[in-house]
């Protein structure tokens, strides 16, 4: 089966490709990108006025399946990371039980792959049980298919275990993602430690709970020379140490989500337990060095970290609510409008940080539009206007700081090994 996608702005940063080009594909690769192209046995999609990049990759996401289905699971998390434009998304293992061994990981890309939509690659726990004291299987888990190990939700406190960490994956050729919150400096906190927590009267998350982390993960692979990722970046000091670091040649990646790049504590007043989070939104300075970080190269992904919760855990007392944003279907949307339309990011840096480096981190095949390239592909429109509706989502969670918000870009098809797997048009 050939399909040509005709007459749409190709645009592939990694090889400087951008105009207006046809895309041929055959079965589930590219075979030809070109100007004109004629193919008389292929199916013709008009796609002119339309942006085609490589299929956005989101290495950051809660799946919730197994054992919290009633927030997300397998097939609704696909269906939502295929309507917001990503061909492939990256699942944490903070799951009941936790993914912490081979069969486990079997179980989610066997399950993904009967859903058949968007790539989900498993990630695995750091620790047993991701309780932090003893190394989980790791050769055992990256051999039926873990693209990484993370015990995310949590920190590795215990700095000795995540030194072997690192030793292990590093060997296996894998990425260890920390998620880092020293728990002794954010301990009962809710929210962000400044101005608006005095104000609403709720325990405060300082910097330095992140920031502490940060800098020993830094230090630890610098010593071990295997890489690490620090997940969901959220201050102005992490963006600091992970700058210096990187200059150094330390093998560390970062990443941060939208709501840290257009949030700020602000958002919690009111006690919006929909901006409570983890880490928490912070203030315009740290948004700044957030924008600023991406810029210069020291952060390389956006990830939503969507984190779906039910109403009923979201619906209670500020300091009992569940931490997190549903994010997969507002992430493009909002750095096409707020980063790319505010003149902050260009849409080749967007593309980078989206598709190929975390294809790249994560080792994955993706990340370029080319011949013989998987046909994953994301389709935007840039022009098109709409509102967050959270009722509207794929996603089983509805919890959004983001309801009602007016955006401007979308995307609008996501094509996956060259089969349409999200159209808002029927072709
Ligand atoms: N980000 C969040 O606020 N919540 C995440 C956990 C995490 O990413 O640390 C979750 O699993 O709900
Ligand atoms: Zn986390
Ligand atoms: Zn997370």
């Amino acid at each position: 089966m050939k399909v040509l996608l005709k007459g749409a702005r190709v645009l592939d940063p990694s090889r400087g490709l951008d105009g207006i080009l046809d895309v041929l594909i055959d079965g589930e690769r590219i075979t030809l990108i070109g100007e004109d192209i004629k193919a008389e046995d292929a199916k013709v999609i008009d796609l002119s006025g339309l942006l085609v990049v490589p299929g956005l990759v989101d290495m950051h996401v809660h799946l919730r399946d197994p054992g919290l289905e009633y927030k997300e699971d397998i097939e609704s998390g696909a269906k939502s990371a295929a309507a917001g434009g990503f061909t492939a998304i990256a699942c944490m293992p903070n799951t009941v039980p936790p993914v912490d061994n081979a069969a486990m990981v079997s179980y989610i890309a066997s399950k993904a792959e009967r859903v058949g939509l968007s790539r989900v690659f498993p990630i695995g726990c750091i620790s047993k049980g991701r309780e932090g004291r003893e190394l989980a299987e790791m050769g055992e888990m990256a051999m039926a298919g873990a693209v990484a190990f993370s015990d995310d939700g949590n920190c590795v406190s215990d700095a000795s275990l995540m030194r072997r960490a690192l030793m292990y994956a590093g060997d296996f050729g894998k990425v260890v993602i920390d998620h880092c919150e020293d728990p002794t400096l954010s301990a009962g906190g809710v929210m962000n430690e400044g101005y608006v927590s005095t104000l609403l009267g709720l325990p405060g998350i300082p910097r330095s709970a992140e920031e502490v982390m940060v800098a020993r993960d830094v230090i630890l692979a610098k010593e071990t020379g295997a890489p690490v990722h620090i997940a969901h970046v959220s201050t102005k000091g992490s963006v600091e140490i992970i700058r210096r670091a990187k200059a150094e040649g330390i093998p560390v990646t970062c990443e941060v989500a939208p709501h840290h790049l257009v949030l700020t504590e602000d958002a919690v007043m009111g006690y919006n337990t929909n901006a409570k989070v983890n880490p928490p939104l912070r203030t315009e300075e740290d948004v700044e060095a957030l924008i600023e970080g991406l810029k210069d190269g020291t952060i390389d992904a956006i990830v939503s970290d969507h984190a779906p919760h039910s109403m009923d855990e979201k619906d209670v007392e500020f300091d009992k609510a569940a931490f997190g944003i549903s994010g997969l279907e507002t992430s493009l949307g909002l750095v096409l409008t707020f980063l790319v339309g505010a003149g902050k990011l260009s849409l080749e840096e967007v593309v980078e940080k989206m598709s190929a480096n975390p294809a790249r981190i994560l080792k994955i095949e993706g990340g370029a539009l080319k011949e013989g390239a998987l046909a994953d592909i994301t389709v935007i429109d840039l022009k098109k206007k709409w509102a967050v509706e959270s009722a509207k989502f794929f996603s089983k969670g509805k919890n959004t700081p983001f309801e009602g918000w007016e955006l401007k870009g979308k995307a609008v098809m996501t094509m996956v090994g060259g089969r349409i797997v999200y159209s808002e048009k029927q072709y």
